[in-house]
């Protein structure tokens, strides 16, 4: 559940200097939809779009990955929302930032998306699913849309998982930045499955270690911290797993924590163990790093099932992405 967004990829160097755009679907929790049902999951993407082409774009996107889109509301007096991403070029000329990073621009303020409020509890996805994900950017739309979230939270579970990722992007709290600290935090104490990067956690919280974060937050069951060393540590009640990311060349960056997401709840709707889920999360993650896009184009599944299979010692040191004949190095 969350904003979709077109987004207009520019070709590398500063936008002063960029005249070609390729347009892609984005949206952390469209993009985390595309990759559950890449990997066979049942999944439906409950969001309002505007009438306009952009919007007709992201629903026909997102129905060709396979995502449910029969609850997406059309809301003809508000626009889809929009973002450009800026590459960076490595010319070393002013603005110009280096090759493998980016820098995002929303159009979205007003947007579709913003208007999400308690009245889309009822949304039948919301109402049957066996596990609900939402991000940090939903409650950072507009109020009403932090409304739907806590209401999320607060509401009876009867058996179905919320799953949060903490996507803290301040761009997007805008005037409401004095509470975001606050309500992230609750919505990392209100969910069961919480997925962070120690550098937002650092920025938001204080503290992107992972003991820490855990000591702040023992709430909910899962929690899932991606760190700057390129390791994603996972807490599941007692269990603390840490798994080693894939050995890979940033392309860029932008999409990487939501197929990290998609990959790990898929692993958990399968009933995989917490290693198997860190590790289905970095292999969907190293195929959007290797992406200029949010989305990534994953590896068969019967490959992404060999690999998460590994033992121990062959998993540390893989290379991404897989070789011509198929295999994934050393
Ligand atoms: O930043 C946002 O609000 C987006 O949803 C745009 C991108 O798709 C998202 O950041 C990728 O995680």
């Amino acid at each position: 559940m969350g904003e979709g967004l077109a987004v207009l990829v520019a070709e590398p160097g500063p936008l002063e200097r960029s005249g070609t755009f390729e347009r892609s679907a984005g949206g952390a929790e469209a993009n985390v939809a595309v990759v559950l049902a890449q990997l066979g999951v049942s999944a439906a993407w409950l969001s309002r779009v505007g009438d306009d082409g952009f919007g007709r774009y992201l629903v026909a996107e997102l129905a060709r990955a396979g995502v449910d889109v029969g609850a997406v509301a059309v809301d003809p007096t508000r626009p889809t929302g929009i973002y450009i991403k800026e590459r960076g070029g490595g010319s070393g000329t002013p603005h110009d930032l280096p090759s493998s990073e980016s820098r995002m621009h929303y159009y979205r303020s007003g947007s579709a998306a913003s208007a999400l409020a308690p009245a889309d509890l009822v949304a039948p996805p919301l109402v049957r699913a066996d596990l609900v994900h939402f991000t940090g950017i939903t409650p950072a739309l507009s109020e009403s849309a932090c409304a739907l979230t806590r209401s999320l939270l607060d509401r009876p579970r009867h058996g179905s998982t919320i799953s949060f990722d903490l996507n803290y992007r301040p761009a997007v709290w805008g005037a409401r930045i004095g509470a975001a600290a606050d309500e992230l935090a609750a919505h990392v104490r209100g969910a069961d499955v919480v997925l962070l990067g120690a550098d937002e956690a650092t920025e938001i919280f204080g503290t992107g270690d992972p003991g820490a974060l855990r000591a702040l937050f023992p709430e909910p069951a899962q929690l899932i911290v991606k760190n700057d060393k390129h390791t994603a540590i996972g807490f599941d009640g007692e269990q603390v797993v840490e798994v080693p990311a894939l050995d890979l060349t940033v392309t860029e960056r932008i999409g990487a924590g939501d197929a990290f997401a998609g990959g790990y709840l898929a692993a958990l709707l399968h009933g995989a163990d917490l290693r198997t889920r860190l590790r289905y999360g970095h292999l969907c993650a190293a195929a959007a790093l290797t992406a200029s896009g949010d989305a990534a184009k994953l590896p068969p599944p019967q490959e992404l099932r060999h690999l998460a299979g590994l033992p121990d010692a062959v998993w540390t040191g893989l290379t991404y992405p897989p070789s011509a004949d198929g295999t994934i190095g050393p």
